[in-house]
C-alpha cells in the first residue's frame, strides 16, 4: 500500500463482451467509485495520434495485450491524479494477467473485491459483433473477437484464480439480464 488507496479498489474480470464496461457504470451511478477503464486510457492515447498511441493501436487491432508496464503506468497516474477526491477506485478489466496483477499489488495495493463477470463464450462472442457495429472500435471484429476470447481463456482467467485464493472473488451471472446482473454486482459490494 503506497499511496493509501488500495482498501477501496474493486476490479472487475470477465472475457472480452462479458459486461464489464456496463456493470461498471452502474456501480459509478450508484456508489460513486471513479471508474478507471484500463482499454478506455489505452483507446484516448491512441485517439491523441501520439507515436506510443499508434504502437498500442497495432497491438490491439491485432487483439495482443500491451506491455503490462504501460497499462501499470497509465493507470497510476489517473489514481495520482484524483487520489484526494475519490472515495474508491474501481478498475475495469485489469488485470490481464497474473503477472500484471503482482506489478500493481508492488506498486499500488492489494484490491479489496474482484468482480467476475461470468459469461458463455457465444454469449460474449454475440454481444462483441453487435457492439461492433456501433462501437467503432477496430478489435470489435470477427477475427480479433476469436483472438481476445483465446487470450482471454489463456492469460486472464488464471488471474481469477490467483485472487481466489486471497477470498476476493465475487462471481455474477451475466446471462441474466443488465439489471439482474446488477442485482448481484450491489449484493457483493454492499457486504463489504
Ligand atoms: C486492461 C488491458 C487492456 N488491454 C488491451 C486489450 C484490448 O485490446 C484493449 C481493450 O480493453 P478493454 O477496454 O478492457 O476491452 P473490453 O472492455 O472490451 O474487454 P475485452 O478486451 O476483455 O473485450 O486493451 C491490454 O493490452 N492490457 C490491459 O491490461
Ligand atoms: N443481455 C445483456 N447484454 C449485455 C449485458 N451486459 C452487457 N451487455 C451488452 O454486451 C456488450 C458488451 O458489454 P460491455 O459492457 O462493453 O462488455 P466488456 O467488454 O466486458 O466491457 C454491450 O453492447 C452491452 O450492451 C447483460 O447483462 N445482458
Ligand atoms: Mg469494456
Amino acid at each position: 500500500k503506497h499511496h493509501g488507496m488500495s482498501q477501496s479498489t474493486l476490479t472487475s474480470k470477465g472475457g472480452p463482451g462479458s459486461g464489464k464496461g456496463t456493470q461498471c457504470e452502474k456501480i459509478v451511478a450508484k456508489y460513486g467509485y471513479t471508474h478507471l477503464s484500463s482499454g478506455d486510457l489505452l483507446r484516448a492515447e491512441v485517439a491523441s495520434g501520439s507515436e506510443r498511441g499508434k504502437q498500442l493501436q497495432a497491438i490491439m487491432q491485432k487483439g495482443e495485450l500491451v506491455p503490462l508496464d504501460t497499462v501499470l503506468d497509465m493507470i497510476k497516474d489517473a489514481m495520482i491524479a484524483k487520489a484526494d477526491v475519490s472515495k474508491g477506485f474501481l478498475i475495469d478489466g485489469y488485470p490481464r494477467e497474473v503477472k500484471q496483477g503482482e506489478e500493481f499489488e508492488k506498486k499500488i495495493g492489494k484490491p479489496c473485491l474482484l468482480l467476475y463477470v461470468d459469461a458463455k463464450a457465444e454469449t460474449m462472442v454475440k454481444r462483441l459483433l453487435k457492439r461492433g457495429e456501433t462501437s467503432g472500435r477496430s478489435d470489435d471484429n470477427e477475427e480479433t473477437i476469436k483472438k481476445r476470447l483465446d487470450l482471454y481463456y489463456k492469460a486472464t482467467e488464471p488471474v481469477i484464480a490467483f485472487y481466489e485464493g486471497r477470498g476476493i472473488v465475487k462471481k455474477v451471472d451475466s446471462e441474466l439480464a443488465v439489471d439482474d446482473v446488477f442485482a448481484q454486482v450491489s449484493k457483493a459490494i454492499d457486504a463489504l
